[in-house]
């Protein structure tokens, strides 16, 4: 895994885009990461995942352009189709998965950061989807994602006007969670992928549905989902270990099952 690197650090997963000069997709690095989260998917000890960019400057700058420069439509479509793959399959993860922003984010690099469940990005960030100005549209989950996060003002803002928001503006508008200083991202996107390890991985798992759920179903529809789920919680021996481990005053030993 050359341009896309995997590391495991306890429960958590760490994945760096490592595509220099700006971390940019290409067929490879989104087919390696469609392979490392579903390999991660099948590892039980696994948690959390934090995705992050090597080097100071860039998180991702997206596509590379290159791919679309002699206007071929057989690459549009290998590239949207697997971008497609790659991001859901991010999404869809069981586990949490936290973009630590490191530098800037743009196009399919600020869409791979709004397939994760969580964002923090340093002070120095800067983030847009600015493909509307290279002729392209943001086609690996933008016009969704980013309208779910930041409603369709500042979707439209950024999509249609190609504005570029720093991490200030996009803690103000929703876009990240947290910013942190130079540096910081990894940090405390670790620290926070131990917070996950300290909740039961089956009710992370199965809330974490329910979430998502909610972009899709009625109320009238997932109302009853979360009462399922949470009964089926109790197929679980994490389940009874957690509330053991709060009666005994204890800290909880997750089998994640
Ligand atoms: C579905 C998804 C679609 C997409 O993602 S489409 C792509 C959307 N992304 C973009 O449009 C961002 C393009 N990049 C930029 O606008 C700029 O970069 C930045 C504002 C992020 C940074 O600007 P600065 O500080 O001046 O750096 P620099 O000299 O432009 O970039 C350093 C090197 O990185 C290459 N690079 C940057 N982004 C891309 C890219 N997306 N595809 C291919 N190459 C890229 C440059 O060309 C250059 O290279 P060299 O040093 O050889 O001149």
């Amino acid at each position: 895994m050359a341009q896309l690197k995997l590391e495991k650090r306890g429960h958590t997963a760490l994945i760096t885009m490592a595509n220099p000069p700006a971390n940019t997709w290409t067929k490879e690095t989104l087919t390696q990461l469609r392979d490392a989260v579903k390999s991660l998917e099948q590892d039980k000890n696994i948690y959390a995942l934090v995705i992050t960019g090597e080097g100071e400057k860039f998180f991702s700058a997206g596509a590379d352009l290159n791919l679309f420069a002699s206007g071929d439509k057989a690459v549009a479509a290998q590239m949207s189709a697997i971008f497609g793959e790659a991001f859901e399959t991010l999404t869809a993860f069981r586990g949490v998965s936290i973009a630590a922003i490191n530098g800037y984010a743009m196009g399919g690099g600020l869409e791979v950061a709004l397939a994760c469940d969580i964002r923090i990005a340093e002070t120095q960030a800067q983030m847009a989807l600015p493909e509307a100005k290279v002729g392209l549209l943001p086609c690996a989950g933008g016009t969704q994602n980013l309208a779910i996060l930041v409603g369709e003002g500042w979707a439209k803002r950024m999509i249609l006007c190609g504005e570029r928001v720093t991490a200030d503006k996009a803690l103000q508008i929703g876009l990240v969670e947290e910013v942190v200083g130079t540096g910081m991202a990894l940090e405390a996107a670790l620290l926070l992928a131990d917070k996950v390890a300290e909740q039961s991985p089956p009710a992370v798992a199965a809330c974490k549905q329910l979430i998502q759920k909610g972009r899709s179903a009625p109320v009238q529809t997932a109302l009853p989902l979360e009462r399922e789920l949470f009964v089926k919680l109790f197929d679980t021996k994490d389940q009874v270990e957690g509330v053991q481990a709060f009666l005994q005053k204890r800290k909880a030993s997750w089998i994640n099952g």
